[in-house]
């Protein structure tokens, strides 16, 4: 998950900008402006994960990447064709991919590396990510040649002949069939592997190592649940705990892929862009078509149509809580389709060095692309001219101006601090009835001796012991990551590290003197722990070499989100996507991107949310092809939509 953890013990006092004592990078020099020289330890990868899909190259060398323009470097009365507010994931996507279609950019960063939630940072050897470090769409599967598995083979011709076959009969009937489609190669268009893309766009690759098992459930009842990389691992694993319900189960995951295989096969662009969005529907009318029927749809109305284990639907719950912090009635079901079936398409690969490789190496290219960013630039406001965003204004008084601004903040951010409150367009209005803001999470990073760990421990953990029921609760759910089982270069030898992480409203936070504050640190990160320690790990308190707890608090405060959320969750049950703004926004000129825009939450969707936003921009400033009728009345339709949500 998104959530970082700076040392609050180090930085408790709210407002305070004093950015060279926050340096993360307690490896590398400061010099001047220019951060250079981090250096990161020899990347030892583990040798049970043999298959590396990707060469390493110009990975974390941050000397050219990080180029910090001083005062004098950045020309801040020249025209820039767009300023990105914000370097996470969603800005520097949006940014690089504008850069390569000829676009001079700025991107304007608060802090002193880009990331944001997706950043890093380094303590006594151990280099942590501020976030969790599953990473989807990030696999060599684009443009590839593409397998279907008996369990999708079987759901075709189930779809086919319309008719409801028993999982026996058809795996009899069609053994021989299903074998030998097994084995027949179909070619089609893998495009979901957009942090890959969007790297490769700027001439940068990354080595990653592939997760064998996405997630490890554990469960109330004792339910024990791997998601194995391979499909039929997985499926076959959970029908063993559901025998009852093999059929619901193959339906349920089934339809997942026809989801994931309509999105793997369209080329992904800017939905508000009607040239686009026409040609998709012109050449894959069958994949937009499926799109659409399930765009106002939710998971856990279609998994109720097949499923009716409580405990099944339960699993439902969180497989989907993970990726939304929302049960499945409120999962959208294009995003369950997405994240359950790339994680067995291209898998869960980690990068070698850690997670915030990847906006290092993205910052990288962009500057390689003649574009620029600008670290310590905290914008305070949106310059609004004639109703339109020309420029905004950083914390230091300077002034920048461009032909768009795209704001990475979120959406409660931008319109309700970097704009005053009178420019709130009826949009953002209906944005904030439909959404609220997800909560915070409390966040542990500690380094602890490997030993602690049985050997074949799973990277990733989701532990709820006892009560369904508290899956949404505040501190009911504990997710925990492991990256150093996947890359041991992350921590000094004979350690682990333990990034955990659950969520926490920030009002439990506020008005707390500091020892109060402090104490409850303790208390809280002592209780997970003791939890873990029962669950998982006998021994882990007496392990702990290194811990460092963050609150919501420290997640407002160094990810600049608004109540440190973690980003939009529906107030009620949604209609699937339907109610998700795009990236334009009622101001003229001024665009957003990032979590709170389509599709969500996720490094992927903000990931998506960036392509999407690059050309909708594009096509405004004249870099693609656009139509001024078509985008009006397209523009219209798509708002209109959105009210019915
Ligand atoms: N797979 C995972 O587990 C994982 C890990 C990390 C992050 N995430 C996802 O990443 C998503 C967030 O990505 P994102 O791209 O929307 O944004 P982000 O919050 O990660 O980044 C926003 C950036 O904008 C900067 N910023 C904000 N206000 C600013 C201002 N006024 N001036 C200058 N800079 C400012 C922040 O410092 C930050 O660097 C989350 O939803 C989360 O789901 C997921
Ligand atoms: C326009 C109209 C109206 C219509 C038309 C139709 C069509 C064509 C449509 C289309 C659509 C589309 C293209 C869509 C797309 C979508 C997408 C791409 C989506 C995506 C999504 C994603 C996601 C959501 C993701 C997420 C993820 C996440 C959040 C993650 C997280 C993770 C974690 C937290 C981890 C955990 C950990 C542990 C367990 C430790």
């Amino acid at each position: 998950m998104s959530l970082g953890c700076y040392q609050t013990v180090l930085f408790p006092t709210e407002g305070k900008s004093d950015f060279s004592s926050l340096n993360p990078l307690k490896n590398s020099q400061l010099k001047g402006n220019k951060i250079s020289g981090v250096k990161f330890s020899n990347f030892q990868v583990s040798q049970r994960r043999k298959c590396i899909p990707m060469k390493l190259k110009s990975l974390l060398s941050v000397d050219s990447a990080v180029e910090i323009e001083g005062k004098e470097g950045v020309n801040t009365g020249s025209k820039y064709d767009a300023i990105v507010i914000g370097s996470g994931i969603g800005g520097l996507v949006a940014a690089t991919q504008l850069a390569v279609k000829g676009a001079k950019v700025l991107v304007l960063e608060k802090y002193v590396i880009p990331g944001g939630s997706s950043g890093y940072y380094q303590r006594d050897g151990y280099t942590f990510d501020v976030g969790s470090s599953v990473m989807f769409g990030f696999s060599d599967k684009g443009n590839v040649i593409y397998v279907l598995n008996n369990y999708e083979i079987l759901e075709s011709l189930d779809l086919f002949f319309g008719v409801c076959l028993s999982g026996e009969e058809i795996c009899n009937y069609f053994l021989a069939v299903s074998l030998l489609i097994y084995i027949t190669w179909i070619q089609i268009q893998g495009n979901l592997n957009l942090i890959t893309q969007a790297l490769a766009a700027v001439g940068r690759e990354m080595e990653v190592i592939p997760d064998p098992t996405t997630v490890h459930f554990h469960l109330p009842n004792n339910l024990s649940v791997q998601v194995h990389r391979e499909y039929s691992e997985f499926i076959n694993e959970l029908m063993s705990k559901f025998p009852h319900e093999k059929e619901g189960i193959l339906k349920f995951y089934g339809e997942c892929w026809k989801i994931f295989n309509a999105l793997n096969s369209l080329q992904l662009k800017s939905l508000e862009e009607p040239i686009y969005l026409f040609g998709q529907f012109f050449q894959k009318p069958l994949e937009c078509l499926t799109l659409a029927y399930y765009l106002p749809q939710n998971a856990g109305d279609i998994a109720r149509k097949y499923v009716k284990d409580p405990d099944l639907l339960s699993f439902i719950d969180a497989e989907c809580f993970i990726v939304s912090t929302v049960n499945a009635l409120r999962t959208p079901m294009i995003n369950a389709g997405m994240v359950l079936c790339d994680r067995h398409f291209g898998g869960i690969n980690y990068p070698v060095g850690g997670v915030g490789g990847i906006a290092k190496s993205l910052a990288e290219g962009l500057i390689d692309q003649g574009s620029e960013i600008l670290y310590k630039a905290n914008v305070t406001n949106i310059i609004i001219d004639q109703g339109k965003a020309v420029g905004v204004k950083i914390s230091d008084g300077r002034e920048f101006f461009a032909q768009t601004i795209i704001s990475n903040a979120t959406r409660w951010d931008t319109f309700g601090k970097l704009l005053k409150a009178e420019n709130l367009p009826k949009e953002e209005e209906n944005f904030q009835k439909v959404y609220v803001k997800a909560p915070s999470f409390l966040s542990i990073h500690m380094g602890v001796k490997a030993d602690v760990l049985p050997p074949d421990t799973d990277c990733h953990h989701f532990v709820l012991e006892d009560d369904w029921t508290r899956l949404e609760e505040p501190y009911g759910s504990i997710f925990l990551s492991i990256p150093t089982v996947l890359d041991s270069s992350l921590a000094p030898k004979g350690r682990h590290i333990l990034h955990i992480f659950t969520t926490s409203p920030l009002e439990d936070w506020e008005g707390l003197p500091p020892k109060d504050y402090e104490a409850k640190k303790e208390l809280i990160a002592d209780e997970i722990i003791r939890r873990l320690e029962k669950k998982l790990f006998p021994g882990l308190k007496s392990s702990i070499v290194f811990k460092e707890v963050g609150t919501p608090k420290t997640h407002r405060r160094y990810l600049a989100r608004d109540m440190g959320t973690y980003g939009p969750m529906p107030r009620q049950i949604p209609k699937g996507l339907l109610g998700m703004p795009f990236n334009t926004t009622g101001i003229s000129g001024l665009y957003c991107v990032g979590d709170s825009c389509f599709p969500g939450q996720g490094v992927i969707a903000v990931a998506f949310s960036g392509v999407m936003c690059a050309h909708r921009v594009a096509a405004d400033i004249g870099l693609e092809k656009k139509s001024p009728i078509l985008d009006a009345a397209l523009l219209g339709l798509l708002g209109w939509l959105r009210t019915l949500a």
